[in-house]
């Protein structure tokens, strides 16, 4: 085989048989390293796995998929520390989007690790297996399928040593005793919509390598060469596609290469290109060999011949993966696998790791740096209502005003506000953007209160019937910017609390917004992945209104090219549109979610998911599409005790599942005929009202939250029939 220009364009087949035999074991090894140093990827033929071994684990993992959600949910990984166990549709993020993919993870059986431990000694464990008596042979299944791959795995850490001519024995040191295997038994179903093709989005695996078994003939499986363009790896009967893994592209000193993949969930993957019949779910199994997780970067030591180091280009490979995971070998390769599992599964992050959830998602400083792959130093910029704007923005020296903060700040810093009421006297313009891999933070330092106050900002209030400048809108006002997040702000009185317009990738997370003097948290005009998480809006008016047009949420318009797009997610709205200030007369409506609206011209189709949202005892609807077009999605949310409808679709093209209306003055729904409407509670024949929950008790969710953003979970609104259907506040179920 020739060895391959940088950007390859087709991915190698090496075959296992080769390595028994002195004869051709030599051309093996060649194509190895070739694969090895520029590709990352290659298919492995004639591995010996048995064939009934692979089918028996092939037909269990489906029957395994095939049981109801509940015998699922027995496993669910939230219950496991260890990250082992069954992840639902939608449960896992990569490249900060949901992949569409649901997943049974399974290990080399390990017993928990003692209290003395390192923290990060948890990624291992016992498994929780399926129940022997509902799939009998499963545990066996996974099991002798393991002991037959994890010879050959192992025998890799020699081939691939002799392959860059070390000593065979080279690589052993960076291995425990036993390896940890972990095998996922992923389903990608048939996407619903466009918005669910990212089966998982692109990213490097972690480990020293992944063994790939594809079990379905579809197409999906993409590899991007180190010009960036994709090349497709579909299925190659009776092989295995095997990857290199971040841990052995570090440990190497990058002669090996981990590349860039993804599952693309394009509908004509799910077709049989013979007759364009439908393929079904697609499945796949891989396995990753684990490193050893005390490593780091002083047991880095290999000495590699000059000839070998040679090979190494020193271009850069482009890369959509995410550039957070080149950090996490700078402690020890544990700590880095522990965060990243705590990014990738938040839900046992917020269950079993809450603090470190939360470090690692603000990017705080002490992951904040590459050891082995520099990359910029990100700053951090510290603002305190003490501060000075004349001092250098550190923790000891604070800055005073935010936006001289913003205006320093460069992509990939975080701006620190310290706890108390900042007072801004004109708006906070945020106008640059950051990247995908290097976002702009703007966040609460530490867990500290932190209030802005927009009391002294222009039209707080305008006058009656007076219009509010577009620059004057929001307390932050968030202008043709990308690549924001923000964390742990509450945002009061001002001319809005956060005003976006045409600005899209941003991320704002436990934001309050309240007694502002129109909307809260409003986002206009182009604007798309967008994503709101525990937002509290309440409070809200306008009165050079009459309290007409003030709402909790509000995301209007959608102009431009492509779609906007706004995920709002585990979010409560409540209380919206009462005469609290005496405004006579009075003209508030108040929705609890308007997921459109703006100028006519500029309405455009917008497609927002809305997941686990609680809309309650608002003046009016409690979610509404007002007028706006696109295909919306709303997925287990609650509309109870509004005054007018439940859920009101009839311009929007929305996908509603397994949402309840309960209790609402008018009617539970106001559905066009072109609604898609699945496992809601008006879809079947009893009737939902007070009595239909364990509990109406609202000061249930109106206390302070937890330090995660979630709200205590409680019995507030939760079916009596136990139906796993409507918003929950226990944000993991
Ligand atoms: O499903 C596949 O083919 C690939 C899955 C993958 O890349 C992963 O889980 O890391
Ligand atoms: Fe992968």
């Amino acid at each position: 085989m020739t060895i391959q220009p940088d950007s390859f364009t087709t991915i190698p087949i090496l075959d296992y048989a080769a390595t028994t035999s002195a004869a051709t074991k030599p051309a093996f090894l060649a194509d190895l390293r070739n694969a090895l140093v520029n590709v990352g990827f290659f298919y492995l033929v004639n591995a010996p796995i048995t064939s009934h071994i692979k089918e028996d684990l092939v037909a269990k993992c489906k029957a395994l998929f095939d049981l109801p959600l509940e015998k699922k949910l027995e496993i669910e990984m939230v219950n496991s520390k260890h990250f082992l166990g069954y992840s639902r549709l939608g449960a896992e993020i990569t490249a900060r989007k949901q992949d569409f993919r649901e997943q049974f993870d399974f290990a080399t059986e390990l017993p928990e690790p003692g209290p003395d431990q390192p923290l990060y000694r948890n990624i291992r464990g016992p498994n929780q297996w399926p129940d022997e008596a509902v799939i009998p042979g499963f545990r066996s299944s996974v099991e002798a399928y393991l002991a037959q791959l994890s010879p050959v795995a192992e025998n890799f850490q020699a081939l691939i040593a002799e392959a860059l001519d070390l000593h065979p024995t080279a690589l052993k040191q960076f291995f425990d005793n036993p390896v940890q295997q972990k095998m996922k038994l992923i389903k990608y179903p048939p996407p619903r919509s466009e918005s669910e093709s990212q089966g998982v989005g692109a990213h490097k695996d972690s480990e020293f390598l992944t063994f790939l078994l594809q079990a379905t003939p579809h197409y999906g499986l993409e590899v991007q060469n180190k010009s960036g363009v994709w090349i497709s790896a579909p299925p190659i009967e009776g092989s295995l596609v095997v990857n290199i893994g971040r841990a052995l592209e570090a440990i190497t000193r990058g002669v090996c290469t981990a590349t860039t993949h993804r599952v693309s969930l394009a509908p004509w993957n799910y077709l049989d290109p013979v007759d364009g019949s439908s393929l079904g779910p697609r499945f796949s199994i891989p396995v990753f060999q684990g490193m050893s997780l005390d490593l780091s970067v002083d047991d880095i030591n290999l000495e590699f011949p000059e000839h070998i180091m040679e090979l190494v280009g020193d271009e850069k490979a482009r890369s959509d993966a995410e550039a957070t995971f080149n950090k996490i070998f700078r402690g020890r390769t544990g700590e880095g696998t522990l965060i990243h599992r705590i990014i990738s599964h938040q839900d046992v992050g917020r269950r079993w790791y809450p603090e470190m959830l939360a470090r690692a998602l603000g990017e705080n400083s002490i992951w904040a740096v590459a050891a082995l792959f520099p990359v910029a130093f990100a700053a951090d910029i510290y603002v305190s209502p003490d501060g000075s704007d004349d001092a250098a923005g550190t923790l000891d020296a604070p800055l005073k005003s935010i936006q001289v903060a913003v205006d320093q700040a460069s992509a990939g810093d975080t701006i620190y506000l310290r706890g108390g009421t900042h007072t801004p006297t004109t708006n906070i313009q945020i106008t640059k953007s950051g990247t995908s891999s290097a976002p702009y933070v703007l966040r609460a330092y530490e867990g500290e209160a932190v209030i802005i106050d927009g009391e002294e900002l222009p039209g707080t209030p305008a006058d009656l019937d007076a219009s509010l400048a577009n620059s004057d809108r929001g307390i932050l006002h968030i202008e043709d910017a990308e690549y924001w997040e923000f964390y742990d702000l509450e945002l009061i009185n001002g001319p809005y609390g956060v005003y976006s317009r045409d600005a899209s990738n941003n991320h704002y997370e436990r934001i309050v917004t309240r007694d502002n003097y129109e909307t809260g948290f409003q986002i206009q005009g182009t604007a798309s992945n967008n994503v709101v998480l525990y937002l509290d809006s309440y409070g809200n008016r306008d009165p050079r209104k009459n309290g007409e047009s003030a709402d909790g949420f509000a995301c209007k318009e959608g102009s431009g090219e492509g779609n906007s797009a706004v995920t709002i997610e585990d979010t409560i709205s409540w209380g919206n549109g009462f005469n609290r200030w005496d405004f006579s007369p009075f003209e508030g409506d108040g929705n609890g979610y308007k997921l459109g609206g703006g100028d006519d011209a500029d309405i455009g189709p917008a497609n927002h998911r809305v997941i686990n949202s609680i809309a309650f005892g608002n003046a009016k609807d409690g979610f509404t599409d007002n007028s706006q077009p696109g295909n919306f999605e709303l997925i287990r949310n609650t509309a109870w005790d509004n005054a007018a409808v439940g859920f009101k679709f009839g311009t929007a093209v929305a996908t509603l599942t397994d949402n309840i209306a309960a209790s609402n003055g008018e009617k539970p729904t106001s559905l066009s005929d072109e609604q898609v409407s699945e496992g809601n509670s008006w879809d079947g024949s009893g009737t939902w009202d007070d009595s239909s929950f364990v509990s109406v008790d609202v000061t249930l969710v109106q206390g302070e939250r937890n330090a995660d953003g979630t709200i205590e979970a409680s019995d507030f609104l939760i079916p009596v029939s136990g139906e796993a259907i409507g918003a929950t506040t226990d944000w993991s179920a």
